[in-house]
């Protein structure tokens, strides 16, 4: 016999999908960067979601590309291990000792922790550093940061060849340096050059805040280059929102034709975004 659930309103759930039909077709075959913040993975339950919606996203003919970060982690290890870290503009300086922790925690148990929730709800999600297949070639930030690096160049293949396969690339942000060096990138910085370099449709950076906020507090919905550019001077964009309004400035000038920054750990924020007319956080658009 048919199930007559009365606890749920399923005329809704039937209504949420049709609705979803422009987007599902807006969306057809668009490159999708989304970056997951180290703050915004929470609990095995919201990591859960997270990977059903980035499969569901997959099935619809969206191409995600998944850029992680992982701070808080850094800092559990690295605490462990008694070694001191400090930040600058939102960026860590980072001298060998904490590049080996960095690398150790972003591609190992960050990253394999993400590509096996995708795995486990049915999607096919391969794990890379930006140092695989000449993905991101680094130069130093700024030698008062250390290993910290800038990408200056992208190679896109491998993930073209991914896409072709239905694989979901999940990326740890460090980068190759031209001597061999292996440098930190920041995560929004990382998944800003990638974004460029394939041009995407969207890039999505997962925080734990709701949107850039003003003075007042509340969340600014749409964001031109000048009001980030006076709200970072003016100290309203502070810490790790600075190295994420100038990706988005840097991924918009590089030809990604939106950024949204919104909190990753609202329930279903990715598919929120993408396929309902409620938009969340703050997107800075091209043009
Ligand atoms: N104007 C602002 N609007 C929102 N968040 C801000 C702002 N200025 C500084 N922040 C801080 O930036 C943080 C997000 O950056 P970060 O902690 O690096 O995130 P993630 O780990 O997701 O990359 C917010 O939690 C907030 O404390
Ligand atoms: C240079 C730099 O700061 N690298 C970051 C990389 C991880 C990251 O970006 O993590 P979140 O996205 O969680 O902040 C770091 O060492 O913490």
């Amino acid at each position: 016999m048919r199930k007559q659930a009365m606890n749920r309103d399923w005329i809704a759930t039937a209504r949420t999908l049709s609705e979803a039909l422009p987007y599902l077709q807006r969306y057809d075959d668009a490159i999708v960067v989304i970056k997951l913040g180290g703050h915004a993975m929470g609990s095995d339950e919201a990591m859960e979601t997270f990977a059903r919606d980035i499969v569901l996203m997959q099935h619809v003919g969206v191409n995600p590309v998944i850029v992680h970060g992982g701070g808080p982690m850094i800092n559990q290890m690295l605490d462990k291990l008694e070694i001191t870290s400090e930040f600058v503009n939102g960026k860590r300086v980072t001298d060998e000792a904490t590049m080996e922790v960095v690398e150790m925690v972003l591609s190992g148990r960050v990253n394999k922790r993400i590509v096996q929730a995708i795995n486990q709800q049915g999607g096919k999600a391969v794990g890379l550093s930006g140092k695989d297949a000449n993905l991101i070639t680094c130069d130093a930030t700024d030698p008062a940061l250390g290993l910290v690096g800038t990408p200056s160049e992208i190679d896109p293949s491998i993930l073209q060849t991914l896409f072709k396969d239905d694989t979901i690339p999940v990326i740890a942000p460090l980068g190759a340096g031209r001597n061999g060096e292996t440098y930190n990138i920041n995560g929004d910085t990382a998944a800003g050059a990638i974004a460029a370099a394939l041009t995407a449709d969207r890039l999505l950076l997962l925080t734990d805040i709701d949107g850039v906020r003003n003075a007042e507090g509340d969340v600014v919905t749409e964001l031109t280059s000048q009001t980030i550019r006076s709200m970072i001077i003016d100290g309203t964009i502070a810490g790790g929102m600075i190295p994420k309004t100038e990706t988005a400035l840097a991924a918009i000038d590089g030809g990604v034709r939106a950024v949204v920054i919104l909190d990753g750990r609202a329930p279903n924020a990715t598919l929120l975004e993408l396929f309902t007319d409620h938009g969340a956080g703050s997107m800075i658009r091209a043009g």
